[in-house]
């Protein structure tokens, strides 16, 4: 599961991760992680449990730029997840289109997220892999249906040759209710806090 907080105009807008694993230091990527450099996404760190990256979009005449959280998926690191969506405009839940269990486990975080994540929170279900389809397991329709069923943003990707990416987080930016938005008292406005910076540590 991936985290989002948004930047618009560059003005500073953090998750509550961020201030806890503030990162500074350019280092490499984990080898096996989804999303490479040449998609425009430029990281900063990353340990076993999640990876902080940024990605900059172009919406409209703004500059979008995403503070993103790669969490781990695997079950051991499941209860540090709040760590990462509490206080996140949105969620990108990745399956892989080629295990079907993938699948099954991601409509678990969805679950999660409707419980105990923000409650504006945007989610968008991405089935990574589509460069694969001669070895596919989901169907596309399938996971349309759902993301539709609880409207979330749905699109097929690939990681590997960056293949609808930039159009996620261009469906992302405009889902995101707009900073300068004043919602009534009451209404589902997501407020993007800004939050004071700290010192710069490190995660791992
Ligand atoms: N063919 C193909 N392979 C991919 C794609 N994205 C990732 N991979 C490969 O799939 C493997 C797993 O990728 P990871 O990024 O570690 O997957 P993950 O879901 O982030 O794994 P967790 O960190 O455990 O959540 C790696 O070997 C990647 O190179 C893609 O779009 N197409």
């Amino acid at each position: 599961m991936t985290a989002v907080s948004l930047q618009r105009h560059l003005e500073l807008h953090v998750s509550a991760t961020e201030l806890l694993f503030p990162t500074s230091q350019p280092q490499r990527p984990h080898p096996t992680l989804s999303i490479s450099p040449p998609l425009g996404v430029n990281w900063y760190n990353h340990c076993d449990m999640a990876s902080f990256m940024t990605k900059t979009v172009q919406y409209q005449n703004e500059l979008h730029k995403f503070l993103i959280w790669d969490t781990a998926g695997q079950e051991r690191f499941r209860a540090l997840a709040p760590m990462y969506y509490r206080g996140s405009a949105a969620a990108i839940i990745v399956y892989d289109i080629t295990k079907e269990e993938t699948f099954s486990t991601l409509k678990n975080w969805v679950k999660e997220l409707r419980q105990h994540g923000p409650p504006n929170i945007v989610v968008a279900i991405a089935g990574n892999k589509c460069d694969l389809i001669d070895v596919r397991e989901v169907m596309e329709r399938d996971a349309k249906d759902y993301a539709d069923s609880i409207h979330a943003i749905f699109v097929e990707t690939s990681a590997k040759n960056a293949i609808n990416i930039n159009e996620l987080f261009i469906e992302i930016s405009r889902r995101i209710p707009s900073a300068d938005a004043n919602p009534p008292s009451g209404g589902k406005g997501f407020k993007l806090r800004r939050q004071p910076s700290e010192p710069q540590r490190s995660c791992c």
